[in-house]
């Protein structure tokens, strides 16, 4: 008993019992609902060493996602990432947002403001910018958990730009996208970020999700998660789970990658789902273009990745949900 009242301490408030759906009798539509037991995803696997591109590109095509192996991060340096992580989140609320808001940006719940309870995701993070860490060398601590905590996300994020640079460039040569003109199409540290989430329990697994169905809006995004599973994927019409396999990293590729390739690539729709009884945490990262990159494609409006953010967030604030690809499409009226 004492154990789940601490537990509950460490939550944002929302995250507490009793249940906070104040319209009890609204629960997901059908096809939201997460089914009883999905089947599990032969996810295809990638050998980085060495990469074979003619897979890679054939596995970008078909599903968008895929398990990376020889990927060179040290298993210890996963698991201290995801150690530190698990200790930082199960501070007290309080504490997490008066400590860490200078330190490390707190998130939880649905980030988009005026969304339907209902949208709620049942999700706390630490939003880490990777760009700023070396200007704030100086902060670091070794004393101070949450400065060891930035050193090893920065150590962990050196790895993620390389395993993205690897990724991306391989993709791109296989599209026979222009290097010059796809330069600015993949910046590892600059807007880039890596998230570290905790699902916490929840008690309505049949209303809430983790992490609600969506694509990432990133060129692509690569996954560090615990033992307990709860990703899931949507292919061929269909929600397969994504089973976690210890020292492997999942890849999905994000809305970038389906604009570059002209909807060759599959910008992959995935969702968590919540666990009634125990926790999760994984650890996020998301590349993206350089900020004023022109973005050019046969299928979509030349845009500039600022004015794709800007635009996320005006339909997030507006309807509550992201509508990304659909709002830069040619034969989009609006
Ligand atoms: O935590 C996960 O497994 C996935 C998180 C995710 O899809 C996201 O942050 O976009
Ligand atoms: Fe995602």
């Amino acid at each position: 008993m004492e154990e789940a009242a601490e537990t509950d301490a460490s939550y944002p408030p929302i995250f507490r019992r009793p249940n906070p759906d104040p319209n009890p009798g609204s629960k997901h539509d059908a096809d939201q609902r997460p089914a009883p037991a999905s089947p599990v995803f032969e996810v295809p696997v990638i050998d980085l060493e060495p990469l074979d591109p003619v897979r890679l590109e054939e596995v970008c095509r078909s599903v968008g996602l895929f398990r990376i192996t020889n990927h060179g991060v040290p298993s210890a340096l996963m698991d201290r990432l995801l150690d530190q992580a698990r200790g930082l989140l199960s501070l007290p609320f309080e504490s997490k947002q008066t400590l860490f808001s200078d330190r490390l940006s707190y998130i939880w719940g649905t980030p988009s403001l005026g969304a339907k309870v209902s949208n709620l995701n049942w999700v706390e993070g630490f939003h880490i910018p990777l760009g700023q860490l070396k200007s704030r060398a100086h902060d670091l601590d070794s004393q101070d958990s949450a400065a060891s905590f930035r050193c090893s996300a920065d150590e962990y994020g050196q790895h993620m730009a390389r395993i993205a640079r690897t990724l991306f460039n391989a993709a791109a040569a296989r599209l026979e996208l222009d290097a010059k003109k796809t330069a600015s199409y993949l910046s590892e540290f600059d807007g880039t970020f890596v998230r570290v989430y905790r699902y916490p329990c929840c008690p309505d697994i049949d209303t809430y999700f983790g992490m609600g169905a969506h694509t990432d809006s990133s060129v692509l995004s690569i996954l560090c998660q615990d033992e307990l599973g709860g990703l899931q994927v949507f292919h061929d019409n269909q929600w397969f789970d994504v089973a976690p396999i210890p020292g492997t990293l999942i890849v999905n590729l994000g809305d970038m990658m389906q604009v570059y390739s002209n909807d060759e690539y599959k910008s992959v729709k995935h969702r968590v789902l919540a666990n009634r009884s125990k926790e999760r945490i994984s650890v996020c990262y998301f590349a993206f273009p350089m900020e004023d990159s022109l973005i050019i494609s046969s299928r979509y409006k030349a845009f500039t990745y600022r004015e794709w953010k800007a635009k996320v967030l005006e339909d997030i604030k507006a309807t509550g949900d992201k509508l990304g690809l659909v709002r830069f499409r040619i034969d989009d009226p609006s």
